[in-house]
């Protein structure tokens, strides 16, 4: 791995997040270009992590051997197009989608050419060495499918999907999942202003009390979440009382519904781009 390039083209904040995991793990940086058509975000992703920076997406991608693309999913013809209009040979190229709802089949007519590709569906707390990427290898060699593992591992724990539709299904537990906690986490936050806490102490609270709920949860792997709950839950207490409140809301539902909503604009979005 140490001596192969990855370029990624459209460094926004997931690309920011899965380099910052890379090198923050011990990733050479001078492996690495990201790409922008903003140089202010060039300037940022350089000076935090050291990588290669380049206005010019062909450059990087002539340079590199794997090819990250991570632009909005509804940019990615328009980058496609360009890449493939400049002939570049992609031979010993492997590409990598991190987009939501564009298949390998439309990515390939994008690029107008069959290429080796890993569709990966990574998240937020990559940046953090706390990510998850869901990956899916179309005709890809297992020595590519080491690489990427590799690469993607640095960041987190990677799962191998053997089905494409996975994808959709993993952007709704992962990909998407950071903000629905917290979208949690700000309705806490919210209740704990209006009952008088000022605004840096919301924060602190609610953001010492997720983390060490979640790292309960990592550490007593062998308790279920439902016990862990429990053992905050006193009978007749303060607890139950929220949690009914929680149960009488429909919260399973909510969430529930809230993830399939996910999936359902992960296939829309592939019937549009
Ligand atoms: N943000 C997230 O949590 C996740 C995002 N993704 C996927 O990652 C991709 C990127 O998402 P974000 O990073 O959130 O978007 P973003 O908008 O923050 O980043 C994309 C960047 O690409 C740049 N860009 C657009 N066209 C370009 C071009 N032709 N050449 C060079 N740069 C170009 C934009 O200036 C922007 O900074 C999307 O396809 C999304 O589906 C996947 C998983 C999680
Ligand atoms: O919201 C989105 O479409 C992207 C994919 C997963 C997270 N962000």
């Amino acid at each position: 791995m140490a001596n192969k390039t990855i370029a990624f083209i459209g460094t926004g904040n997931m690309s920011y997040a899965i380099i910052g995991g890379m090198v923050k793990s011990g990733f050479d940086a001078q492996h690495i270009i990201a790409t922008n058509r903003n140089e202010e975000k060039l300037a940022k992703v350089s000076a935090d992590f050291g990588v290669q920076t380049t206005t010019n997406n062909l450059d990087a991608i002539a340079q590199a051997e794997v090819i990250v693309l991570s632009v909005k999913p509804q940019m990615m013809a328009e980058l496609c197009q360009t890449i493939q209009a400049s002939g570049i040979d992609f031979k010993n190229k492997l590409f990598v989608s991190v987009a939501a709802g564009i298949t390998v089949t439309r990515l390939r007519e994008m690029l107008g050419h069959p290429v080796r590709l890993v569709r990966c569906m990574p998240n937020t707390p990559s940046l953090l060495g706390k990510g998850v990427s869901g990956l899916f290898a179309a005709d890809v060699s297992v020595d590519e499918q080491t690489l990427i593992e590799q690469v993607f591992s640095s960041t987190g724990i990677v799962v191998w999907l053997d089905e494409e539709q996975k994808i959709n299904d993993i952007i709704a537990v992962t990909g998407s999942s950071p903000a629905y906690f917290f979208l949690f986490m700000e309705t806490i936050e919210a209740k704990a202003l209006e009952l008088g806490f000022s605004a840096v102490q919301a924060r602190q609270l609610v953001e010492q009390t997720a983390l060490g709920a979640a790292m309960m949860a990592c550490d007593q792997q062998a308790i279920s979440l439902e016990q862990l709950r429990a053992n905050v839950t006193s009978k007749g207490g303060t607890t139950h009382a929220a949690i009914e409140t929680y149960k009488a809301n429909h919260i399973n539902k909510i969430t529930s519904d809230a993830m399939d909503a996910c999936i359902a604009r992960a296939k829309e979005m592939e019937q549009e781009l």
